[in-house]
């Protein structure tokens, strides 16, 4: 059955936490088809075994190969000595799925047996509630049910899109950092309340239900954002001179450009482990 496939999360972080708790809730997988391995921290495992039930393996190197899904969920610059440790335990039969920015499906198939199923994927900490927006692609020998199969796992915490690998940096740029430019903006809607002599749970209150509003409106009415702008913005009211406001202060330059310096970070990390002294 499709969904009592074996998945091995490789790094049981905070992101495979989340994926793995998407899973159990959303999907028709089962804890007992859950591996996970950690590289040391045997407290966290044990704290996922006993919040999940997800199993850790005592042969680890058997589990590996046997699984039917791997999911890589260590961060970038640990990518290439996990790699070296448990590569050759994988199988060509196998879907590995690696979430680590910056790495390409190609760093990974040098480094496991050859045409072993590589998927990238890159999903954003919205994950933790279901929300997560994931972009997918393929690496050279995965096929159309592998990347079913893992349109499948992150339908389970979220939206997914499948894309080709030369855009997963500018991905990584937009949605996967992108939660952080949210809470950054959030933080300073606050701070400006709470400058303006609102109480912190007014302010809070207010800014996360702005937030949540402005969410669904675009989500449910289909509008363009710059005519539900348009829409809050009346000639020569207070709208209009806090959007003055920002863009003297290039607020829109300011977002673009964040997201093309996180694009060209994602690039960077890419490179700096895909150089044969990294590897
Ligand atoms: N935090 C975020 O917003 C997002 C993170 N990612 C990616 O997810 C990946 C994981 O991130 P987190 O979960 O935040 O990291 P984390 O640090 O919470 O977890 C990584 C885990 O991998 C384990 N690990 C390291 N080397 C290992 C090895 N050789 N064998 C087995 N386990 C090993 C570590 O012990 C650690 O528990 C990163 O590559 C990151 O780029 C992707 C999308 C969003
Ligand atoms: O900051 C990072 O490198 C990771 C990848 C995308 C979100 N967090």
């Amino acid at each position: 059955m499709e969904d009592q496939k074996q998945i091995l999360f490789l790094g049981a972080g905070s992101m495979a936490e989340a994926i793995l708790s998407g899973l159990l809730s959303n999907t028709q997988t089962t804890a007992d088809r859950i591996h996970v391995i950690n590289l040391k921290n045997t407290e966290r495992i044990r704290r996922l075994e006993e919040k999940y039930r997800v199993l850790s393996p005592r042969n680890k190197r058997e589990a590996i190969h046997n699984a039917d899904t791997v999911i890589l969920a260590m961060k970038p610059n640990d990518m290439g000595s996990a790699l070296q440790q448990w590569g050759s335990c994988f199988s060509s039969g196998q879907c590995v799925i690696s979430v680590a920015a910056g790495i390409s499906t190609r760093f990974i198939e040098e480094r496991i047996p050859a045409r072993t199923a590589v998927i990238r994927a890159m999903p954003n900490t919205s994950s933790m509630v279901g929300a997560s927006a994931t972009a997918l692609c393929r690496g050279q020998d995965a096929d159309d049910s592998d990347l079913q199969e893992a349109i499948r796992i992150f339908s389970s915490i979220g939206t997914t899109v499948v894309v080709e690998e030369k855009d997963m940096d500018a991905v990584t740029g937009l949605s996967g950092s992108g939660p952080a430019y949210i809470y950054y903006l959030v933080e300073a809607l606050e701070q400006a309340g709470i400058s303006a002599g609102l109480t912190p749970p007014v302010a809070r209150r207010l800014t996360l239900q702005t937030l949540m509003g402005a969410a669904r409106m675009l989500a449910e009415t289909g509008e363009e954002p710059a005519e539900l702008r348009r829409k809050v913005t009346s000639p020569g009211g207070t709208t209009m001179a806090g959007l003055e406001t920002l863009a003297q202060h290039h607020f829109q330059e300011s977002l673009i450009l964040a997201v093309q310096r996180a694009r060209q970070r994602s690039k960077e990390l890419g490179s700096t482990f895909a150089s044969p002294a990294a590897r």
